[in-house]
C-alpha cells in the first residue's frame, strides 16, 4: 500500500482544503517571531492608536494561524475516517471472500483493531505531521533568509548543533538499552521460573538458593537500568549545552551586526525566534519517517481492492445435482496419501454415512468436496461441473459446533438475505424447533454464539438454514457426536428425510438404523471407500 493509493480515496476538495490549512498553519513560528520582534519598534513616542492596531493585527494574525491549525485537525480527522473505512472495509471484504472456517478469526479481528490502528497512528497521522513539519520548516527558513541572509544562515546552521548528540551518544545509548533489555529478559524468566516452579523448590527445600539466584539477576538488571539512565542524562547534558551554544553564538554574531549598524535588533530577535521553527520540524520529520517505516510490514499485506461482490446465479430449486468423485487421489505430502483413486457416483437424494477410524481422512474428504482442498489427481464434480476452490453454491456444511451469530434466529437463518417469515417458520417447523421454542422464535436472540440454546437446537438451526437456502448437498462432520443418543436419533431422522443429498461423517452409528433408512454406509480405510 503506497501513499498514492491512500490519496486516491480522498476527495480532491478535501486534499485542497488540507493543503491550504497546512500552509496557513505553518506560519505559526513566523507570526510569533514578527509580533515579538516588532515590539522593539515601540517607544515613548508611539501612540495608543499604534499600540491598539499592532495588538489587533497580532491577534488577528495569530487567530488565523490557530484557526488554520484547528481546521487542519478537523480535516485530518475527516481524511483519517475515510482512510480507515477504506482500509478496514477492503480488508474485511477480502477476508469475507477468501477466509474459510480453518482460518484463525482472532488474528483477523486483531488485525482490524490493532494493526490498522497502528497504520492510522504511525502512518496516516504521521503523513499529515510530516507535511506540516516540512511546510513550517520551509516557510520559516524563507522568512529568516528574507530578513537577513548571513545571520539567518548562521542561526539555521547553529540550530543543527543539537543533532550532534545522537552521533556522539547514539551507539552508547543503543548498547546500554540493549544490555538492560537482555538483563531484564533474563530476570523476568528467572522470576517466572521461581514462581512457576515453587512446588519443586519447596519440595527440595531450595528456597534460599533459588531466591539468592533470582536476586543476583535482579541486581544485574537494575545496574544495567541505572547505566542506561545515566547515559541518557549525559546525552541530555550535551544536548542542553549544544542548544545553548546554538542560539547564543549566532545571537552574539547578530548583536555584533546590530552594534555596527548593519541590521536592527528587531531583525535579530525575529530570526532568533523563527530559527527554532526551521530545524526542529526537520528533526521531527526524520523521526516521523522512521516511525512510519515500522508499519511497512503491516502495510505490505494491504492491497487495493475494488469492492464488487460476485453475483452468483441463484440455485434452481428443482435442480437435482449428482456428486461425482472421479479417480480422486489426495495426499498431504510424499508419505501422507489419504485417498487412493476413489471413484464414487452419488445420485441426488442419496444418504451416506462415512465411518472410519481416526486419522483415515474423513474430514479431508469433506474438505475436498467443499473445494477447500484440491485433489492431487482426479476430479470432484457437482452436476458435472468441477468444484472450484470457491466451493459450490449447492453445498452446505454442518460441523460439530455450529456457529450462531449474536442476533435473532431470523438473522441466523437468513444471514440478512430476503426470506419471508412464513418460509422461515415452515422450515423451523420441519426441524421441530417451532414446537420447542414457541411460535415467536424468529425474534428470539440467544446471546453470543447462541450459548443459551442447546447443542441439538443449534444443529437444527444450521440444518434449517441449509434447507431455507435450498442447498442440495448437506455435509455433516461429526455433527451429532456431542449430542446424546436421543437427540442423535432425532437429528438423523430429520436429515434422512430431507429432499437433498446428505453425507455424514460419524464414528457412532447403528447399522440396523442405517439399513432401515436406506442409508449407504461407507468405511474409509487405506485411502479407499468400502460399502458396508
Ligand atoms: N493440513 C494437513 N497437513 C498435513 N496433514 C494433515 C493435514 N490435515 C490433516 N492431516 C492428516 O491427514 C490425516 C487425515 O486427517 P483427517 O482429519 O481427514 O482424518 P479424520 O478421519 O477426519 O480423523 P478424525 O476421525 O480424528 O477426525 C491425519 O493423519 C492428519 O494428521
Amino acid at each position: 500500500m503506497k501513499l498514492k493509493d491512500n490519496l486516491k480515496w480522498l476527495p480532491k476538495t478535501l486534499i485542497g482544503m488540507i493543503i491550504v490549512a497546512m500552509v496557513v498553519a505553518s506560519f505559526d513560528g513566523v507570526a510569533l517571531s514578527m509580533i515579538i520582534s516588532n515590539v522593539t519598534k515601540f517607544n515613548q513616542h508611539s501612540t495608543n492608536k499604534e499600540v491598539f492596531i499592532y495588538i489587533s493585527l497580532s491577534i488577528l494574525g495569530m487567530f488565523l494561524v490557530y484557526l488554520a491549525m484547528v481546521l487542519k485537525e478537523y480535516l485530518k480527522n475527516r481524511a483519517l475516517k475515510i482512510m480507515n473505512i477504506h482500509l478496514k472495509r477492503d480488508y474485511i471484504y477480502e477476508q469475507v471472500q477468501i477466509s474459510n472456517v480453518k482460518d484463525d478469526a482472532s488474528s483477523k479481528v486483531s488485525k482490524i483493531f490493532n494493526d490498522f490502528k497502528l497504520v492510522e497512528t504511525d502512518y496516516f497521522t504521521l503523513i499529515f505531521e510530516l507535511i506540516g513539519s516540512l511546510l513550517t520548516s520551509v516557510v520559516s527558513a524563507v522568512y529568516i533568509l528574507i530578513l537577513n541572509v548571513p545571520i539567518g544562515l548562521l542561526f539555521i546552521l547553529f540550530s543543527m548543533l543539537p543533532m550532534i548528540t545522537p552521533k556522539v551518544f547514539g551507539a552508547k545509548l543503543t548498547a546500554t538499552a540493549q544490555i538492560w533489555q537482555n538483563d531484564s529478559g533474563r530476570f523476568l524468566s528467572k522470576v517466572t521460573d521461581l514462581f512457576r516452579g515453587i512446588n519443586s523448590i519447596r519440595t527440595y527445600r531450595a528456597q534460599k538458593e533459588m531466591y539468592d539466584d533470582t536476586i543476583s539477576y535482579l541486581n544485574t538488571e537494575e545496574i544495567a537500568y541505572e547505566k542506561m539512565n545515566n547515559s541518557q542524562v549525559e546525552a541530555m547534558f550535551l544536548t542542553i549545552m549544544l542548544s545553548m551554544i546554538s542560539f547564543l553564538l549566532p545571537l552574539g554574531a547578530g548583536l555584533f551586526f546590530v552594534a555596527n549598524g548593519y541590521i536592527s535588533a528587531a531583525v535579530v530577535i525575529g530570526i532568533f525566534l523563527a530559527s527554532d521553527r526551521v530545524v526542529g520540524p526537520l528533526r521531527s520529520s526524520s523521526q516521523y519517517l522512521n516511525q512510519m517505516k515500522t508499519t511497512e510490514n503491516i502495510r505490505k499485506d494491504l492491497r487495493e481492492q475494488v469492492i464488487q461482490f460476485k453475483d452468483e446465479a441463484p440455485l434452481d430449486p428443482n435442480a437435482e445435482p449428482e456428486l461425482d468423485l472421479v479417480n480422486v487421489s489426495f495426499s498431504y505430502g510424499p508419505n501422507k496419501q489419504i485417498l487412493k483413486d476413489v471413484t464414487l457416483k452419488i445420485p441426488f437424494g442419496s444418504k451416506l454415512l462415512i465411518s472410519g477410524s481416526s486419522g483415515k481422512g474423513k474430514t479431508t474428504l469433506l474438505n475436498l468436496i467443499q473445494g477447500f482442498l484440491t485433489p492431487t489427481v482426479g476430479d470432484i464434480e457437482i452436476a458435472k461441473k468441477l468444484v472450484s476452490s470457491d466451493g459450490s453454491n449447492a453445498l452446505a456444511y454442518i460441523r460439530q459446533e455450529p456457529y450462531l451469530f449474536d442476533d435473532t434466529i431470523r438473522f441466523n437463518l437468513t444471514l440478512g438475505k430476503t426470506f419471508t417469515d412464513e418460509e422461515c417458520l415452515a422450515i423451523l417447523q420441519r426441524v421441530g424447533l417451532v414446537a420447542e421454542l414457541g411460535p415467536d422464535l424468529l425474534d428470539q436472540t440467544y446471546g453470543e454464539n447462541g450459548n443459551s440454546i442447546s447443542g441439538g437446537q443449534r444443529q437444527r438451526i444450521e440444518i434449517a438454514r441449509a434447507l431455507l437456502f435450498n442447498k442440495k448437498i448437506i455435509l455433516l462432520d461429526e455433527a451429532t457426536s456431542s449430542l446424546d443418543e436421543n437427540l442423535t436419533h432425532q437429528i438423523r431422522k430429520i436429515i434422512w428425510s430431507l429432499p437433498c443429498t446428505v453425507i455424514e461423517v460419524a464414528h457412532q452409528y447403528d447399522q440396523q438404523e442405517l439399513q432401515d433408512n436406506q442409508v449407504l454406509h461407507y468405511q474409509l480405510d487405506g485411502g479407499t471407500m468400502k460399502l458396508i
